[in-house]
């Protein structure tokens, strides 16, 4: 059934695997967004199945929601537990400081949230998503419906007075219409090609009045967990440096690629 997959979705599935080994009975814990976050949805759940664990999650999307309760993990609002201890999400790019670009699944708001509301940050990445700069990837902007043109044209005047090169800013489409996020507001993706000072830019476009949030996460991921289509994992704690390589049997994954009619 592996053997059908696609690298990526190999890697994928490996790096969710590895990361569910950080997840301990009683936690509260954080769901991330995207295809890399609902594999490790997926093995959590046959964990949860396998050992009876007790957990709490919060999701960081309807989406992540739906699918969480569909494995029967229970699913509760952020408010009922305030901190978590661990949020395991996935990433657009991440750079050698581990800041991350997130937002490619529009759920960076919710995202961001989350994860600033845990102890312990992990990302999961198939390893194309490792850069030594961000900005390859357009850098996702959540702003409000209302005079998002204005916002826009205002986001482009702060690039360039941050002298910022390339400087394409386009409107997140979703059949012809604005893609709209759970809270109901449009994204901008701004293509940066490189991005100099990620926590500068990140402060700046937040104080554009319009934007709600943007895709920069920066200090805030401790663990990246990266996944490689032979099942091969690495493990790198920002805060401790330690690097850890491993192993993932992939053939451990046929439950999960089934349910997915791969
Ligand atoms: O809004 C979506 C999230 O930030 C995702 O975690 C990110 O886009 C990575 O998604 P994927 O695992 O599908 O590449």
């Amino acid at each position: 059934m592996t053997a059908e997959l696609s690298p990526i979705d190999r890697a994928k599935y490996a790096a969710a695997r590895r990361s569910v080994d950080f997840v301990e009975d009683g936690m509260k814990l954080g769901l991330g967004t995207g295809s890399t976050a609902a594999f490790m949805v997926r093995a959590l759940a046959e964990r949860v199945k396998a050992e009876g664990l007790k957990l709490t999650c919060v999701a960081t999307s309807s989406r992540t929601a739906d699918l969480a309760r569909e494995l029967g993990l229970t699913v509760v609002g952020l408010d009922e537990v305030r901190w978590l201890d661990l949020t395991i999400d996935g990433a657009d790019e991440f750079d050698p400081n581990l800041n991350l670009i997130k937002g490619g699944g529009a759920a960076l708001l919710q995202e961001k949230i989350v994860a600033t509301a845990s102890d312990r940050m992990i990302v999961i990445a198939d390893a194309a998503k490792a850069v030594a700069q961000l900005g390859a990837f357009p850098l996702p902007v959540e702003v409000v419906p209302f005079g998002w043109q204005t916002t826009k044209a205002l986001i482009e005047e702060t690039l360039y007075s941050l002298d910022v090169l390339n400087r394409d800013v386009a409107l997140r489409l979703d059949q012809g219409k604005p893609l709209r996020t759970d809270e109901g507001h449009y994204i901008l993706d701004l293509d940066l090609r490189r991005i100099g000072n990620p926590r500068q830019l990140a402060l700046v476009l937040n104080q554009i009045p319009g934007v709600v949030e943007n895709g920069l996460f920066v200090d805030i991921c401790d663990i990246v967990v990266v996944g490689n289509g032979d099942g091969k994992v690495t493990v790198r704690d920002i805060n401790s440096g330690r690097i850890e390589d491993g192993q993932v049997d992939l053939g451990e994954g046929a439950n999960i690629f089934a349910d997915l009619g791969d």
